[in-house]
């Protein structure tokens, strides 16, 4: 999970996935499948990226009461995927409920998931998060205190911006993950993220894991920009 660069297949079908991976037959990637992909193909899409030798973050993203989570869990670890997430704003008695249910569902024999929790998304600016969600502290610490929480409920790590990330892993430790989406290489098209960061300040930063969507699936050679920002990620002297 360290130091890996996960791509968002966030694809209609399952056609788009297989175009998309086909260049990248001779490399395993880890991949995140989210709930665009998942609930237009199912559990059918996790199994054809396994069979093409892909790890697999399944980003669903799950926040209902605890009973509902650990159900969802326990049926989502028999899918064999590599990571899951829920929403930290589901409280820690919700994250130790996922936890029991992923527990209780894996396979024997095979590993549990890294189970990690969305602090605040990074599409969500400090603005936003004070006046919709009526979180009246700074992002930073809203962030933060949604990485302890998730630390207390016993998971493995955070879903956050690499803006956040050197102040969680200086609070919390350098073995707890730190998975960041909103990464853009200098010039990039930001879209709907807030809090983006490039990929080399993500790595100075101490992320663990960077996801990466747009910038490589809209790509008009989506092999060369994942090549460029592995390079810049991985810190590779161009
Ligand atoms: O806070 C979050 C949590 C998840 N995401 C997901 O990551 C990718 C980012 O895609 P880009 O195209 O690189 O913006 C996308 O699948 C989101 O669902 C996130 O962006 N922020």
């Amino acid at each position: 999970m360290k130091n890996s660069l996960i791509i968002a297949l966030d694809f209609s079908d399952k056609q788009q996935v297989v175009n998309f991976l086909q260049p990248f037959k001779h490399e395993k990637l880890m991949v995140k499948v989210g709930m665009e992909l998942f609930y237009a193909e199912g559990p059918a899409i996790v199994q054809s990226i396994k069979e093409a030798g892909h790890d697999i973050f399944l980003d669903l993203k799950l926040h209902d009461i605890p009973n509902t989570v650990k159900g969802g869990m326990k049926s989502l670890a028999r899918l064999g995927v590599d990571m899951v997430n829920v929403h930290a704003a589901g409280g820690r008695e919700m994250m130790e409920a996922a936890l029991e249910g992923l527990e209780s569902g894996i396979i024997a024999g095979v590993k549990r998931p890294y189970c990690i929790a969305v602090t605040q998304l990074t599409s969500t600016s400090e603005n936003q998060m004070q006046t919709e969600q009526l979180i009246g502290v700074p992002l930073q610490e809203s962030v933060l205190h949604y990485a302890e929480l998730t630390k207390q409920a016993g998971l493995d790590g955070v879903v956050c911006s690499a803006q956040e990330a050197g102040l969680i892993l200086s609070s919390i430790g350098k073995d707890f993950l730190t998975v960041s989406p909103g990464i853009r290489p200098a010039g990039n098209v930001v879209g709907d993220q807030k809090r983006v960061a490039t990929p080399q300040f993500a790595r100075e930063q101490g992320v663990s894991a960077i996801v990466v969507g747009r910038p490589i699936t809209l790509a008009e050679n989506p092999i060369e920009s994942y090549v460029s920002i592995k390079q810049e990620w991985e810190g590779v002297l161009l």
